[in-house]
């Protein structure tokens, strides 16, 4: 029973499907996809309960979304377990990711009071009033790197403003959801207001393509976002939200620190071996004697990087990476550069076959002259030297997609000069770039979003705005319009 139709759980219809824990390639999960049929039902079950939910209104509806947190809180520990087993991520790090889960909650409902709220005011025509309302049914896709961070950030935004919501995560991580969605059951949700449906390309169209939506909210690749865009062409009324992949750049100057500089690059390239949106995929260094050091130093600590199963003891810095086919996509990527003229200074290796357990890479890419502007999900770091700081921010800027940027720099003023040229949502200073707070906007520019961004602003896309004059009775206006008799 893999799926949450308006409250009941029914086994799929459409194809098998299975999940591994990608470290030792043991099932964890089996199941059949739901087909068209099952996700026009989903569809009809959201839509049933959807003005029930709205109208009961906020407070009820908080009473039941603070309920899920309490239950996260109470079985935080089994998520971070579910997580950790279905993603190769070590416990430590999916303990972060339970803990953001339920941060959530408290950010969503602080998020939609703040930016979606209520006001009125007098004008001269009457007493204005603001108020927003859902937009509906919305669907909701998710990524496997964050299987219940990530789709989280959605459901709790959209179910505070009112929306109903149809869940398709990812093939890869059917797992988390199923428990993500227990856990919303327990807390009493009414039937019909979250439903889940479980599969790969034919479910997932059939979702986004239903004419029952109302929205869809999508975090997941740039290819199947750029998708969506053209399939919701011609559907203006239809909000979309996409939340999408990046070739980040990371550039270094002069620092007094060079150790903590290098424990900035390592935790902005390898944390989640490389699969965060927001890593580092391109690191410039400068041409002197400074960046040699700290390339050196950054070899050795990546060769020391502890690679491991997501419960081994001592915990590893980096788990297994979602599959093995995710691992060798990663070999074929290092092999495409070398070829093209990297040179490799630490080898990125399967280290047990048929796994996704892969060492952290990085190769050195000045000498390619058109360097692939594509996002290598995984941990291979590529490494170019510059000559002058306005040619680092200009080899940065060259890309396609928008999404986090950053500097390690002890001047305020290459900062300033940095953050006015960058071309990038999230632009960080002597900071890792990954681990974006929850309570600020979280979105990139170019082919990383559509100007839809997540995580704090998440509740501007699940609501619209409602504008109102308002008189407790009709009335004659002391000065009638000239031509009118009234
Ligand atoms: N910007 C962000 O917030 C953010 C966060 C996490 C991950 N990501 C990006 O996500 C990617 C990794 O996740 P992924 O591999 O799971 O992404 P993906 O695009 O392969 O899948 C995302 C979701 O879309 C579904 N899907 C795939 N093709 C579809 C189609 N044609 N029609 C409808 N649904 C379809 C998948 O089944 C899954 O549920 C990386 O590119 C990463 O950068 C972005
Ligand atoms: O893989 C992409 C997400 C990476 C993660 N971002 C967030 O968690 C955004 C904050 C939020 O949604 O609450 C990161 O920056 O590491």
């Amino acid at each position: 029973m893999s799926h949450l139709i308006n409250g009941q759980w029914v086994d799929g219809l459409g194809h098998e499907m299975h999940s591994v824990n990608p470290a030792t390639n043991q099932v964890i999960w089996q199941g059949r996809s739901a087909t068209e049929e099952q996700v026009d039902a989903a569809l009809k079950a959201a839509r049933a309960a959807q003005f029930r939910w709205f109208s009961q209104g906020l407070e009820a509806r908080l009473a039941i979304i603070n309920a899920y947190k309490a239950q996260l809180e109470a079985n935080k520990e089994q998520m971070a377990l579910t997580i950790a087993e279905e993603t190769g991520k070590p416990l430590w790090e999916t303990r972060t990711e339970a803990a953001a889960m339920i941060g959530k909650v408290g950010l969503s409902i602080t998020a939609y009071q703040e930016r979606t709220g209520s006001k009125e005011g007098e004008t001269p025509a009457g007493r204005a009033v603001l108020r927003h309302k859902p937009h509906g049914v919305v669907a909701v896709f998710g990524p496997y790197n964050f299987p219940g961070h990530l789709p989280n950030g959605h459901i709790v935004p959209a179910l505070i403003a009112g929306n109903t919501v149809v869940l398709k995560p990812s093939e890869q991580t059917p797992r988390v959801a199923e428990l993500m969605l227990k856990l919303w059951q327990e807390a009493g949700l009414p039937s019909g207001v979250v439903n889940l449906v479980q599969g790969e390309l034919d479910t997932g169209k059939a979702l986004a393509s239903h004419p029952e939506i109302d929205g869809l909210f999508f975090t997941g690749s740039s290819r199947t976002g750029h998708l969506l865009h053209q399939q919701f062409g011609g559907e203006p009324g239809k909000i979309l939200a996409l939340e999408m992949g990046g070739n980040n750049p990371l550039i270094v100057r002069q620092v007094a620190d060079e150790a903590a500089a290098v424990h900035d690059i390592i935790q902005s390239a390898f944390i989640s071996s490389g699969q965060r949106c927001t890593c580092a995929r391109r690191l410039y260094l400068p041409r002197t004697d400074q960046g040699d050091a700290i390339l050196a130093r950054l070899v050795e600590a990546t060769g020391k990087i502890r690679v491991g199963k997501f419960d081994a003891e001592p915990q590893p810095f980096m788990g297994s990476m979602i599959s093995a086919s995710a691992a060798q996509a990663m070999v074929d990527a290092q092999a495409r550069l070398r070829d093209l003229g990297g040179e490799t200074l630490v080898e990125l290796r399967q280290l047990e076959a048929d796994t996704g357990l892969v060492s952290p890479g990085i190769i050195d890419v000045t000498a390619i002259g058109d360097l692939p502007d594509e996002e290598y999900f995984g941990p291979l770091l590529q490494v170019i030297r510059y000559d002058d700081f306005d040619q680092a921010i200009e080899l940065a800027n060259r890309t396609r997609y928008g999404l986090s940027a950053g500097l390690l720099s002890d001047s305020r003023d290459e900062w300033e000069y940095f953050l006015a040229r960058s071309r990038a949502g999230i632009v960080n200073w002597n900071k890792q770039i990954t681990g974006a707070a929850g309570s600020a906007p979280f979105g990139g520019i170019g082919a990383s979003g559509n100007h839809r961004a997540s995580a704090y602003y998440a509740a501007d896309y699940c609501a619209y705005p409602v504008a109102s004059v308002e008189a407790d009775r009709v009335s004659l206006p002391a000065t009638l319009a000239p031509g009118l008799e009234i």
